[in-house]
């Protein structure tokens, strides 16, 4: 066998990357010249799925990765620490890293691709974002020509399955959220799925690609799909739309360096490209110059999609590797009984098509900037005249109106659906605050943007 690999974690993604690693027949030929060398897991005496020797189990995770026996060490054990300070130590004994961890690389992404950088090793990421869908790689090569304008994704595998079994079958929220962690799709802590901070996670790093700067994630605004209900789903499909949890990235206007980054439920007309991406599944819409509109669109969780994503990392590694060191790694040879290998000489220069070499910052608007269509309902008492005093709010601070529908009653309360037409957002909440203070109205039962 030729490159060792340290696998941190033997859980949905873990265990799918084993079974890839293991059953080499069909697939690319440099899968073979890979081996599983250790597997670092919190419990040895959990039955697994996977067979594996078990003595390559351990649960010293440090010393898989000063092992300086080990090429690549592949982390999949999710959470913030132990896995980041894993990986900064794995790259300081100069290791390769592929990771599927968003929550990690969006917030420590800098500190651990300058560490990489500074080492010549690569660290590297598809599995983060969209599961097995190739994403992150098309940004940073087939794409890498075009001047992107946005970035439009369905990133949440966990979330779009739940609002699509809502709208299907008109399931209970509970219970979908326990199928998908049940199937593999939800995080250890699944309001990272549900209250949108994986999603805001994902938009970060492929805005950083897209866009060629760091993102801080605290720039990301982020709302999550508790708020949406029942009748909102029901509403939006009479009105010919259907609600999407949507990551967004763009260009403020066409001439600006000014971004927008947003995570939040939105009305997705039933036209839109985005709109049929339906289940477990993910889609990413790429519009850029001049390449126009790119869509990658796939299955984004679960154990062998996402390990798919793990195991062409790993690949793009090792086939960069044996081009700098074309000794090392010949299929079928066999070092088992050799001295421990030194670690890898590397190329004093990364290969720029799989390095990450950001410094500026993006500059991100702030919320109230962007510009959108709004879907407001309100519950109102039935006063006569209560929908032309909303449209007076409206029209005093200039929100023009779409189409404004009374629906129907929830006990006392009459029920009225507004859409917008473009606004500026600090202005939209202008005329909410206004309508808030109106005596005839009850509550602003949702509020959602639509593309
Ligand atoms: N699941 C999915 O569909 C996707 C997941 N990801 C990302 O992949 C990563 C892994 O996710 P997933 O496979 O679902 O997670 P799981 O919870 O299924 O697996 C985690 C694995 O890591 C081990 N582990 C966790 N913490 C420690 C620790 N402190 N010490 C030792 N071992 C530890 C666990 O050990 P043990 O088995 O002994 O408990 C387990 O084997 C996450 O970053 C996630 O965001 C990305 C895309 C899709
Ligand atoms: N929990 C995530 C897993 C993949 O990143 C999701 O549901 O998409
Ligand atoms: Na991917």
């Amino acid at each position: 066998m030729g490159f060792k690999i340290g696998l941190l974690g033997l859980g949905t993604v873990g265990t799918g990357t084993a079974e890839i690693l293991l059953s080499p027949e069909g697939r690319h030929p440099v899968v073979r010249e890979l081996e599983i060398y250790r597997v670092g897991v919190r419990s040895l005496d959990k039955p697994r799925t996977v067979q594996l020797p078990p003595e390559i189990l351990t649960t010293d995770l440090e010393a898989i990765v000063t092992d300086p026996n080990i090429d690549i060490v592949v982390e999949v054990l999710g959470g913030l620490e132990p896995a980041r300070s894993l990986i900064l130590t794995a790259i300081a004994h100069g290791k390769h890293v592929v990771t599927a961890n968003k929550a990690v690389i969006s917030r420590f992404g800098s500190e651990i691709f300058t560490a990489a950088n500074e080492k010549g090793v690569y660290v590297m990421l598809e599995a983060s974002v969209g599961g097995g869908i190739p994403v992150i790689q098309p940004l940073k090569q087939a794409l890498g020509v075009n001047r992107i304008q946005t970035v439009i994704g369905i990133v949440n595998g966990t979330t779009n399955y739940i609002l699509t079994r809502m709208r299907d079958e008109g399931a209970d929220f509970g219970e979908v959220l326990a199928d998908a962690q049940r199937l593999g799709y939800a995080e250890a802590d699944p309001t990272a799925d549900v209250d949108g901070l994986d999603a805001a996670d994902k938009i970060a790093i492929l805005a950083s690609l897209a866009f060629g700067g760091r993102i801080k994630l605290e720039d990301v605004y982020c709302e999550g799909i508790s708020q949406v209900g029942a009748a909102d789903i029901a509403y939006a499909e009479k009105l010919g739309f259907v609600i999407k949890l949507l990551a967004i990235a763009k260009k403020l206007d066409v001439n600006s360096e000014l971004l927008s980054i947003r995570v939040n439920p939105t009305l997705l007309p039933k036209t839109h490209p985005l709109a049929s991406v339906n289940g477990v599944y993910n889609a990413i819409l790429v519009e850029g110059e001049p390449i126009g509109q790119v869509m990658f669109y796939g299955r984004g969780a679960g154990a062998g999609p996402t390990a798919t994503a793990v195991v062409s990392d790993i690949l793009n590694i090792v086939s960069v590797l044996k081009v700098a060191e074309p000794e090392k790694g010949r299929a079928g040879e066999n070092v088992d009984n050799a001295a421990p290998t030194p670690p890898l000489p590397h190329s004093p220069t990364l290969h720029s098509l799989l390095a990450c070499s950001h410094q500026h910052y993006c500059q991100i608007a702030p919320i109230e900037e962007l510009v959108t269509r709004f879907y407001a309902r309100f519950l109102t008492k039935d006063f006569p005249g209560v929908i032309g005093k909303l449209g007076t709010c409206f029209g005093d601070r200039g929100v023009s109106l779409e189409s404004v529908v009374q629906t129907g009653f929830q006990g006392e309360l009459a029920e009225i659906v507004v859409v917008t037409h473009d606004v500026r957002e600090g202005n939209f909440r202008l005329a909410l605050d206004d309508i808030r203070s109106l005596e005839a109205v009850d509550s602003v039962a949702s509020l959602l943007r639509v593309l």
